[in-house]
């Protein structure tokens, strides 16, 4: 009999009544299982840390239910190194993820949690805490040079001004009253080299915060003050976005009063970030063809401020003819996710080896076809600009999707340009265009791995240019201040096909 069985029987045989108090007290906080349900959807890929956090939007244990599924994140590759060395027991009977929970808090928390007994993976936990902690001792001896356990790479956090809802010097003083010190840097007024910025980033303490070097909305933070920001998270003050997804908000060279679609929205993070931008001042239709990330979405925009129009399709099934005027068109389509190397549940995964991986391998080729078949389908709404990104640092899933469009399309009528010139890191592979897309990664940009890649429409009709050859926004009646299904705009219907490309054929990719 399991030692865990045993201990359920010896309590059944208990007749006497138990102390309802002390059975409040050996209740495990409910904070854990909702740690551990993040942890599964996480596995499950149902969303990324934050939108699932999102979830928990009110709820008086948000910061501890982060806090306790970062723990367990931050240090996967420990637990499941110890893991190995743990007795088997039935993941039908015991939930592996609270488990994991546990020896995170019995090797680095607090280990309150010792005294709920009556739980069976608290049980489990406690029978083994000795293997816990010898092999925790043994795995830090022998991984001193680790960089997951002992992170060469100081982290840091980049969080984004949300716009609609304070202004710059708003925040700052919010964050003055949290106890944040703003560090300013110049080197006797001239402006420092990225690499003296990125030095200063690496050394900032938990109380500091700097202006970023690239973007005006964005401040950086020691990664451990993210603790110190959840309330300012939750009320919309601000966005915890990696910069790196902002090299896509960047590029769109947005203007007030532009029209803009989100093809690929859910959870909002971009959408977000253009209505901050342009004071909402823009109208944006954020599309995403799943319904939970969808509602997901909605409530981090409204938590946000954001003004939008909703659409839920498959986006290669939207009509095109229904947006003729669209003055951006934002792909940001299912990737492998690879470049986020600061999504801690990545953390224990070492690229090259995910790579090489046949089935990974696999799976970005057949990502790599559907992000072409989107970039296909959008070329027939015609917009004057399309912004490709992705979170992925393959080729296959970037440069190479844009050359085969190319290929696939000799009289497309569009150009790749350069949104951002100063941005130092580029595209990859021999492609004429590789220099003119972006890219981004911690070891260049002290970011996530992201790229981008701007088309510029060519031929710009004659509404588009006004007498000084300037593009023209031509929304103009910025009807946005509802959440409504899109309506046919009237302008344009003529030169639209009205096709929604969906004859380019989309295996399954996911
Ligand atoms: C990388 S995420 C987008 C992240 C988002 N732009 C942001 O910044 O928060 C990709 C999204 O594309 C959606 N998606 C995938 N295929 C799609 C399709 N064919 N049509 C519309 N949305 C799609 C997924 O549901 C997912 O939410």
């Amino acid at each position: 009999m399991s030692p865990i069985m045993a201990s359920k029987n010896n309590r059944n045989k208990k007749n006497v009544r138990p102390d309802p108090k002390r059975i409040k007290r050996q209740k495990l906080h409910k904070a854990y299982y909702s740690a551990a349900n993040v942890l599964w959807q996480l596995n499950e890929k149902s969303g990324s840390l934050n939108s699932l956090m999102n979830r928990f939007t009110g709820d008086k244990c948000i910061k501890m239910i982060y806090a306790l599924a970062v723990k367990v994140l931050k240090n996967r590759d420990i637990i499941e190194q110890i893991k190995t060395k743990l007795p088997d027991f039935d993941t039908n009977t015991l939930n592996s993820y609270l488990i994991e929970i546990l020896i995170a808090e019995l090797l680095f928390g607090e280990k309150s949690f010792l005294k709920y007994r009556r739980k069976d993976e608290v049980q489990y936990v406690i029978e083994n805490q000795q293997k816990i902690t010898d092999h925790y001792a043994n795995v830090k001896n022998s991984a001193k040079d680790n960089v997951s356990i002992d992170r060469k790479n100081p982290w840091i956090r980049y969080i984004r001004i949300n716009y609609l809802k304070n202004s710059k010097s708003e925040l700052m003083e919010k964050l003055k009253k949290l106890g944040f010190i703003h560090k300013a840097y110049n080197n006797n007024g001239e402006k420092i080299s990225f690499d003296q910025f990125k030095a200063l980033a690496s050394s900032l303490n938990n109380d500091e915060f700097i202006f970023d070097y690239h973007f005006d909305d964005v401040f950086v933070f020691n990664d451990e003050s993210t603790k110190k920001l959840i309330e300012l998270y939750e009320n919309g003050s601000i966005a915890m976005q990696d910069k790196s997804s902002l090299l896509a908000i960047e590029a769109m060279k947005l203007e007030v009063n532009m029209i803009i679609m989100d093809a690929c929205a859910a959870p909002g993070m971009k959408t977000a970030a253009i209505a901050s931008r342009l004071n909402n001042k823009c109208t944006i239709y954020a599309n995403d063809k799943d319904k939970k990330r969808f509602n997901d979405m909605k409530i981090l925009l409204s938590r946000n401020g954001v003004k939008f129009k909703s659409l839920t399709q498959e986006f290669t099934q939207i009509d095109p003819i229904k947006y003729p005027d669209l003055d951006i068109l934002l792909l940001d389509p299912s990737c492998s996710g690879s470049g986020i190397n600061r999504r801690l549940e990545y953390n224990n995964l070492s690229i090259d080896n995910q790579y090489h991986n046949d089935n990974v391998t696999k799976r970005c080729e057949n990502l790599a076809k559907f992000q072409l078949a989107i970039l296909q389908s959008a070329l027939s709404f015609n917009a004057k600009r399309i912004v490709y990104c992705t979170c992925s640092k393959y080729q296959i899933e970037n440069e190479n999707v844009i050359h085969q469009l190319f290929e696939l399309n000799p009289d497309i009528n569009y150009e790749i340009i350069d949104p951002m010139p100063e941005w130092p890191y580029r595209g990859q592979g021999d492609y004429p265009f590789s220099s003119l897309c972006l890219r981004a990664d911690y070891e260049n940009t002290m970011t996530n791995g992201f790229f981008c890649c701007v088309l510029q429409r060519k031929h710009l009709e004659s509404h588009d240019v006004d007498n000084d050859g300037k593009i023209e926004s031509d929304n103009k009646n910025n009807n946005n201040d509802d959440e409504t299904e899109s309506k046919t705009p009237k302008k344009n219907k003529k030169s639209r096909k009205s096709s929604t490309a969906a004859n380019f054929i989309i295996t399954k990719y996911m």
